[in-house]
């Protein structure tokens, strides 16, 4: 079975762009779960553009299936996870300035740096992922991080989904059957949309959740939000 965990940050960029609380992004996390979603991810950046630190904490108390905080391990974000104490943390190497995530870790020249972050979280009890570049060559280099799960970076596999979806899909299923072999688990995201998840899915039998946010929520204006979470949900039956 694949999880589906809604990332809420862009309900976030909407409230902050007029500084009150609408949305409530509490509410909707709330609301996400009781709609069928199995976690709420969350992607607090350094300038906290769309989620904010306080968010984080806040959020601790509201969701009841899973919080997974993904982000680049700052002594400040590891500082909040001690804190918040997520039941996953992803580990993603985005730039302060990025506008997005744009590439998955380069694990063995950042292996010695990944290896203390990844023990220091396992001790408080996260699960940890790492964000990865769909390269089978990297699986092993991530395993020896200690890490429990890999994030396949999905971008590649979205742009590609329409052209070709074999061609697409083969670098991830490859390496989700490498971490499979190793003993760890398989998550994946970015870009992931109502078109390209499905065939996803159903390629990778190692996968045990996908995160899923920018495209879940331009649907839900169209759809709303209840009808969108459940027509994800059905993608990955
Ligand atoms: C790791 C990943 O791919 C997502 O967290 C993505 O970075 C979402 O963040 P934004 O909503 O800021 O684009
Ligand atoms: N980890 C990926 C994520 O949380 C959402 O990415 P996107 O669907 O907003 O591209």
């Amino acid at each position: 079975m694949t999880k589906l965990s809604v990332n809420i940050n862009k309900l976030a960029t909407l409230r902050n762009a007029r500084g009150h609380n609408r949305p409530d992004i509490l509410q909707a996390a709330r609301d996400i779960e009781r709609f069928g979603a199995e976690g709420i991810t969350v992607h607090p950046r350094p300038d906290e553009r769309h989620i904010r630190y306080q968010d984080v904490r806040d959020l601790k108390h509201i969701v009841t299936t899973e919080l997974n905080v993904e982000g680049n391990p700052t002594p400040d974000f590891v500082a909040l996870c001690r804190e918040v104490r997520p039941e996953q943390v992803t580990l993603v190497p985005d730039a302060p300035d990025a506008i997005t995530s744009n590439a998955g870790w380069e694990v063995v020249m950042h292996q010695q740096f990944l290896r203390e972050v990844v023990a220091e979280l396992k001790s408080f009890g996260a699960r940890v992922s790492i964000f990865l570049d769909p390269d089978v060559n990297l699986v092993e280099a991530a395993a020896a991080t200690g890490t429990d799960r890999i994030e396949l970076y999905t971008e590649a596999y979205a742009v590609q989904y329409l052209a070709n979806r074999e061609a697409a899909v083969a670098p991830y299923r490859a390496t989700a059957a490498r971490a499979g072999q190793m003993g760890l688990g398989v998550n994946a995201g970015h870009d992931l949309d109502l078109d390209n998840l499905a065939w996803l899915h159903q390629q990778l039998p190692e996968l045990a959740e996908v995160s899923i946010g920018h495209a879940l929520v331009c649907d839900a204006l169209y759809l709303g939000l209840e009808n969108t979470v459940q027509l994800y949900l059905r993608q990955l039956k």
